[in-house]
């Protein structure tokens, strides 16, 4: 039985070496699930520095049947060294536009880490001239091979590149606001661990919600919700808080140029894509924060804590009771949060 598989194995990948004399792409078939759903996952960006090891992080998820590797060049090489990895799903690696079809033609989940990383000194709203270009681009695809994905957006600023995306869709005619998700995951992964550090808590029970949007004071963690629950002083919240807000920044700077975070950035995409994955597949009660269309404010996008299902957004969770201080941190935020979303809508519309 295992020497079958093998023997399959080599003579996929023999068979996708013969096919891909030009390396543009790798294909090789690893083993089959017959009890799980069959998945694809794609991966937009994914030569880079959070594409390669949300990679490696996606090949191990038994729940992606298929793995699709896309990015402007370097993707070949990436699909080969995961394909070797003893897991289920197929991995395929694109580079070049005329590839991105084939990229995205029937993916379940499409994660968007394309575009260019802050250096010291940059907001992510200076990232915006060239990302949104990117992102666009990618969602025009998107629309036309596979309007029925999931899109999880890394690339930044998310306050904006989500709104472009909802833009693109609409005009394409397949927006579906249950499809579409910022990833903030990383806000909610860096408010745990801070939080686990200074309440002196195991850090694989704690729980922080984390809502606004995903740049500076639009993060807001909701530490009076956090469990398990401690006795934080004030002052402790807000140094939590402005901790958890700067948590990017903290890793540009350490990064000294080299760009921004990857490493758990990569671990969060995973984590949100995984949850994307069990929502489709049926699995109840999968819940996670993302910036998504939104009704719990004023504001047309919002994160905050969304139930996903077998269409994406099942619903979207309300804040429940805040503390003053975080009242007030959300008033605080809206005004900016909105200039981001509306610098995206017009830019979706006038270019
Ligand atoms: N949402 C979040 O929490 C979060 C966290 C970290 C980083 N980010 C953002 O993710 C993005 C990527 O960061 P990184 O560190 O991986 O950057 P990177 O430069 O290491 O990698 C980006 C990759 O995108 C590729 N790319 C550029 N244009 C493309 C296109 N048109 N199609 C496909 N691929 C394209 C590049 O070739 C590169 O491989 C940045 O915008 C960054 O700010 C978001
Ligand atoms: O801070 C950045 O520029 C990248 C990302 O948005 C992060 O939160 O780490």
């Amino acid at each position: 039985m295992r020497t079958s598989i093998v023997r399959s194995v080599q003579s996929a990948i023999a068979r996708s070496r013969s096919r891909s004399s030009s390396s543009t792409y790798v294909c090789a078939r690893a083993y089959s699930s017959d009890s799980v759903p069959e998945r694809k996952v794609a991966v937009l960006g994914a030569a880079g520095g959070i594409g390669q090891p949300l990679a490696l992080l996606m090949k191990l998820n038994p729940l992606v049947s298929k793995l699709s590797l896309y990015d402007i060049a370097g993707t070949p090489g990436v699909a080969a060294d995961v394909s070797h990895i003893n897991t289920r799903s197929e991995v395929c690696g694109y580079a070049g536009e005329e590839h991105l079809g084939k990229a995205l033609e029937g993916a379940d989940v499409v994660i968007i880490p394309a575009g260019v990383p802050r250096k010291p000194g940059m907001t992510r709203d200076d990232l915006f001239n060239i990302n949104a270009g990117i992102v666009k681009s990618l969602c025009t695809a998107i629309a036309k091979y596979c309007p029925h994905a999931l899109v999880n957006m890394i690339s930044n600023p998310v306050n904006s590149t989500v709104p472009i995306a909802a833009e693109v869709f609409k005009k394409a005619g397949t927006y579906d606001e249950k499809r579409l998700f910022g990833v903030t995951t990383l806000d909610v992964v860096r408010a745990k661990t801070f939080y686990a550090g200074k309440a002196n808590v195991n850090v694989a029970e704690v729980n922080v919600p984390v809502i606004g949007g995903h740049a500076g004071i639009t993060i807001l963690p909701l530490f009076s919700q956090a469990t398990p629950k401690a006795n934080l002083s004030d002052e402790d919240i807000k140094a939590l808080t402005k901790r958890t807000q700067d948590g990017g920044t903290e890793v540009v700077e350490a990064k000294a140029g080299k760009g921004s975070a990857t490493l758990s950035m990569a671990y969060a995409g995973a984590i949100f894509a995984d949850a994307c994955l069990k929502g489709l597949n049926g699995v109840p009660d999968v819940v996670e924060c993302s910036y998504v269309q939104s009704n719990v404010t004023e504001l047309p996008f919002f994160a905050s804590k969304v139930r996903l299902g077998k269409n994406g957004v099942e619903e979207v969770l309300g804040l429940g009771p805040l503390s003053d201080y975080e009242k007030e941190t959300l008033e605080s935020l809206k005004p900016e949060l909105l200039s981001s979303i509306e610098k995206g809508i017009k830019f979706a519309n006038q270019s």
